[in-house]
Order: structure tokens, then sequence, then C-alpha cells
């Protein structure tokens, strides 16, 4: 790919998309584009055709969405499913119409079904039911997936999905109503090691559901080390996952999380809150035969990623869904 090529990065403020124009940056990509929502609201059919016709990408990156852990995806489930396929649909057959030669459609291990084999190969997609709690979104990906496909096959386009695992890293949502469980993880074991520290009293930090789902988890910015892999390389196929390998239970992470942040109190778990599905460990040898691996390691991603916090944690803002 040039390094002059007219990038259109969407969600650019995003933990992903953020990390993805860090990457680009660094690689000598010296033509980004991106828009904030409120610059430019993606739902708006019209105003995205028209900000095509002006900006004339000739690669778009797709890292809006509207995004949120469990509690969220499970208490909006028309926001998810409705602002999700609004948001894809304009930015796909903007694209299409706009003659834009590649596209990069991030989606979610969610599109997989609940009970599926593991690890979840590619072909698992559409053979089984979804997991409740996120079948909203997880519709409107696969939507999204389907698009991507049905323009490779009709138009012979490089139009392409990549589906990540559970993500975290720099920039992630620390909000604890709407975030995934790293990040919730973080702020509540050092919540309440600095009042312990204060209060001299020992305070427990409340987890959500048993503790024994499985999860795995990828660092942001080898995801962005993906895409941008997806960018320099045409692809054979038109969906490739994309995650470690490895996972863990959701239990194993509070204690690793416990160890870095240094809180020495109990956890306790709140049965009242959904556990999701039981396990969505990726296989990622489609990846992998195409040349990419993940480098960093759980830990070392869990330091950066508290790291990062404790220098931000001034400025995190409420994350609303209305
Ligand atoms: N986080 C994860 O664990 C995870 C896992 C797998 C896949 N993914 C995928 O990665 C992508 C990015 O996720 P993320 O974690 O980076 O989410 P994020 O931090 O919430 O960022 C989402 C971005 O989407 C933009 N956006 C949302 N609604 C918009 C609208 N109506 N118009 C214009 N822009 C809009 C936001 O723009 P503003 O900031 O300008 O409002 C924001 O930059 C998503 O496709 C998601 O499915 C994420
Ligand atoms: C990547 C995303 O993953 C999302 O599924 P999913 O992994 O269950 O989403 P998470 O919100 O990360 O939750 C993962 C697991 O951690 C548990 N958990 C424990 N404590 C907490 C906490 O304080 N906050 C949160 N958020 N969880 C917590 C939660 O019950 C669930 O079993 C999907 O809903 C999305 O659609 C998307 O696919």
């Amino acid at each position: 790919m040039r390094l002059n090529t007219r990038i259109y990065i969407a969600g650019h403020r995003g933990m992903v998309g953020s990390a993805i124009w860090r990457a680009l940056e660094a690689k000598g990509y010296s033509n980004l584009i991106g828009r904030t929502s409120s610059e430019l609201d993606l739902r708006n059919q019209s105003a995205v055709s028209d900000f095509f016709h002006t900006e004339k990408p000739e690669v778009v990156i797709d890292a809006a969405a509207r995004v949120g852990g469990i509690l969220a995806n499970n208490t909006y489930p028309y926001q998810f499913l409705m602002e999700n396929m609004q948001i894809q649909n304009n930015l796909i057959d903007s694209s299409l119409q706009a003659d834009v030669q590649k596209f990069i459609f991030l989606g979610s291990s969610c599109i997989y079904p609940k009970l599926a084999s593991q690890p979840l190969k590619e072909e698992y997609l559409l053979t089984g039911t979804l997991e409740p709690t996120n079948e909203w979104y997880a519709i409107a990906k696969i939507t999204g997936v389907k698009a991507c496909e049905a323009i490779r096959k009709q138009f012979g386009k490089d139009y392409i999905s990549l589906m990540p695992t559970n993500l975290y890293g720099p920039f992630d949502n620390f909000d604890l109503t709407t975030s995934h469980v790293l990040p919730a993880m973080i702020r509540k074991f050092h919540n309440a090691k600095v009042f312990s520290e204060k209060s001299r009293v020992s305070e427990p930090v409340e987890l959500w559901g048993s503790g024994s789902p499985m999860r795995e988890f990828l660092y942001v910015e080898d995801l962005a080390e993906a895409v941008v892999f997806a960018l320099d390389n045409q692809f054979r196929d038109n969906l490739y996952n994309v995650g470690t390998g490895e996972d863990l239970t959701i239990r194993e992470l509070a204690e690793l999380i416990q160890k870095i942040v240094g809180h020495t109190g109990e956890i306790k778990w709140d049965a009242s809150k959904p556990d999701g599905t039981p396990r969505k460990l990726m296989d990622v040898s489609k990846m992998e035969q195409a040349g990419w691996k993940a480098k960093t390691s759980l830990e070392e991603g869990v330091r950066k990623t508290y790291q990062w916090f404790l220098e931000h944690q001034d400025s995190f803002k409420e994350v609303k869904i209305d």
C-alpha cells in the first residue's frame, strides 16, 4: 500500500480506531482521515454519502460502532442492533458507491454460536443460535460480515472482515456500567486498594456473575498491527479471526488483575448479573497461516493498561447510552 493512500479510519477516537491510527502513523502513512461522531454522525446516510464524495477515501477501516460490555448489550438491545447496522451499512454502501477498493470491517467473536465447538473456527458462523445477552449486536455484526462478503463475491473488491476477540488497552472505556470486564476490574481493584489504604479497613471488590466463564483477551495494539497487516496484504478469504488463541476464567483474570494492582481484600461475586457465553476461544490458525500472530502476553498488556489508567484516570467521563 502506498504511504500516501487516503485511508479513512471510522471511529478514530475510540480504543481500536486510535490504536490503528497510531500504528499507521508509525509506519509512515501520511494521509489519514478521521471524523468524530459530532462532526459526522455515521447513522446519517446522506451525510456519510456527502463525506465520501468530498473526501474520496481509497481505503476504509470501520472501527466505529456502538460498543459495550455484557450489561450494556443486554440492557440496550435496540441501540446495539440498529445503530451498528446503520453505521456499517452507510459505510459499506458509500464505500461501494465511491469505488473504495479496500474495506476492513471489524466484528467480534460473539458472532459465533453460543455453544459452538471450541476453538471457534470461521466456518462455524451461522451454524447455531447466539448468546442471548449480545445476540442483537452479533446479528448486526453478522450482517456486516455478509455485506462485505457479498461485495467481494459480486464485485470482486477486497472487502474483508476481521473478528477480534475481547480487546483491552489504552483509551478503553472504564465506566463501570457500560465497560467490558477487564477495564472494569482495573478500576474496581484500584479504587478498593486506594480506599483500603486511606481507611485502613480492607475494602472488598464486587464482580459480576459466577467467575466461571472463560474469555480470551487481545491487547489493542496487537489488533492494530493485525489491521495494518491486513492492509498491506491481499487475503484469499473474507473472514479472519484475530486473537491470541489462549483463554482463562474470569476468576483467574480477577486474580491476575488483583495482583498487578496490589489489592489484597476479598472478591465477592454478584450472581444476579449475567455470565454470558460460557466460552468463546478463537481458532487463530487462519490468521497465523496468513502471517500474523499476537505478541503481547496478557500480564504485560494488563500492566501497560494499568499504567495508562493511572496516568489518565482523572479525565474519565461517564459513558452513557441514550
Ligand atoms: N472493545 C472490544 O472488546 C472489542 C472486541 C471485539 C471487536 N471490537 C470492535 O472494534 C470496533 C471499535 O471498538 P472500540 O472498543 O474501539 O469502541 P469505542 O472505544 O467505543 O469506539 C467506538 C468509536 O465509534 C465511534 N462512533 C460510535 N457511534 C458513532 C456514530 N453514530 N457516528 C460516528 N462515530 C460513531 C465513536 O466516535 P466518537 O468517539 O467520536 O464519539 C468511537 O470513536 C467495533 O467495531 C467493535 O465491534 C471491540
Ligand atoms: C467483546 C464484547 O464482549 C461482550 O461480551 P462479554 O465477553 O460477555 O462481556 P464483558 O462485559 O467483558 O463480560 C465478560 C464476563 O466478565 C464478567 N464480569 C465480572 N465482573 C464484571 C464487571 O465488573 N464488568 C463487566 N462488564 N463484566 C464483568 C461478566 O459477567 C461476564 O461473564 C459482548 O456483550 C459484546 O457484544 C462484545 O462481543
